[in-house]
């Protein structure tokens, strides 16, 4: 189905109606701003990564999103049981490989969590699609992108191939690939890669929408619309990254089916 203003607000509607529980093993620089995320989209946040809960508190949730940015050993091994989990449970399963090609520890881990479980939906920048589709050495710097969006497509492509997952590649224009699908999203502002956490705020919220709409790369796809749109409408009221991050809480919060209906801008295929 391809996505539209008015199938992107139904889907919106759920989530404020339905509040899916989102289980997230994040990192600490952002889990603050993605529960606020969450809770501002409609969706119930919860944060939990000790190796004696994760199984069972993932079995209540309807989306686990993992967050490879601040690992360390033991947390790694309780995104793989929470994935085992996920998966055998069908509970769809976002993977945010966090500056992986920066180092070759969050390369190796990343390419060891997919090989474990395949995630539902893939959600990182250029650099890090690139550098874990092995396509080039990493020129990940730190958790920043250095390659324009357009540039990791085909990259993704071969993932989504090999894991049969549907991969989100964000920037100025975030692509949207799987095996069916190749899509566009010109959302957003610039403004809006000074904010840390944004991108781990969009991995979220991938995980809200595909709590509630099986086809996983429609909501990959709604989620990035809904992130550039609430982006770009807090970047026109702020001077700077300190008030985008307040004012796109409060637009999230607010949005209207009429504000997706004059903003939005999607186009099928890399162009
Ligand atoms: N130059 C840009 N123009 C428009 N939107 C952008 C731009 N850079 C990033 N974004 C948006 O900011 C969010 C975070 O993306 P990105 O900065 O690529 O993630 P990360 O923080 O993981 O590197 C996404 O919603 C993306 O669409
Ligand atoms: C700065 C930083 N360092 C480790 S995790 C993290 C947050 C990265 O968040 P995002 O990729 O969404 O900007
Ligand atoms: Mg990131």
């Amino acid at each position: 189905m391809p996505i539209t203003p008015e199938n992107t607000w139904e889907a919106v509607s759920t989530i404020r109606a339905q509040a899916p529980l989102i289980h997230n093993i994040t990192n600490y620089v952002v889990m603050n701003s993605t529960a606020n995320a969450l809770l501002a989209l409609g969706a119930s946040p919860v944060m939990a990564h000790a190796r004696e809960e994760v199984e069972e508190m993932v079995s209540a949730a309807s989306a686990l999103v993992i967050n490879i940015g601040t690992l360390s050993p033991p947390w790694v091994e309780s995104m793989t049981s929470a994935a085992r989990k996920a998966a055998e449970r069908r509970i769809p399963i976002v993977l945010d490989p966090v500056g992986a090609g920066a180092t070759s520890y969050r390369t190796r881990t990343v390419r060891k969590l997919l090989d474990a479980v395949a995630p539902t939906i893939i959600r990182g920048n250029a650099s890090e699609i690139l550098a874990l589709a092995a396509a080039e050495k990493g020129r990940t710097k730190g958790v920043d992108a250095t390659e324009h969006s357009s540039r990791a497509v085909e990259a993704a492509r071969r993932m989504s191939e090999r894991y049969g997952s549907t991969i989100c590649i964000s920037g100025e224009t975030d692509f949207i690939v799987s095996r069916q699908v190749l899509l566009g999203i010109k959302n957003g502002h610039p403004l809006m890669a000074r904010v840390t956490g944004l991108g781990c705020t969009a991995s979220a919220l991938c995980g809200a929408f595909a709590a509630v709409n099986p086809s996983f790369a429609l909501a990959a796809a709604q989620a990035m619309a809904i992130m550039g749109v609430a982006g770009e409408m807090a970047a026109e009221i702020s001077p700077g990254p300190g008030s985008l991050q307040l004012h796109f809480l409060d637009i999230l919060y607010q949005l209207t089916e009429e504000d997706l209906v004059r903003r939005m801008r999607t186009s099928p295929g890399a162009g």
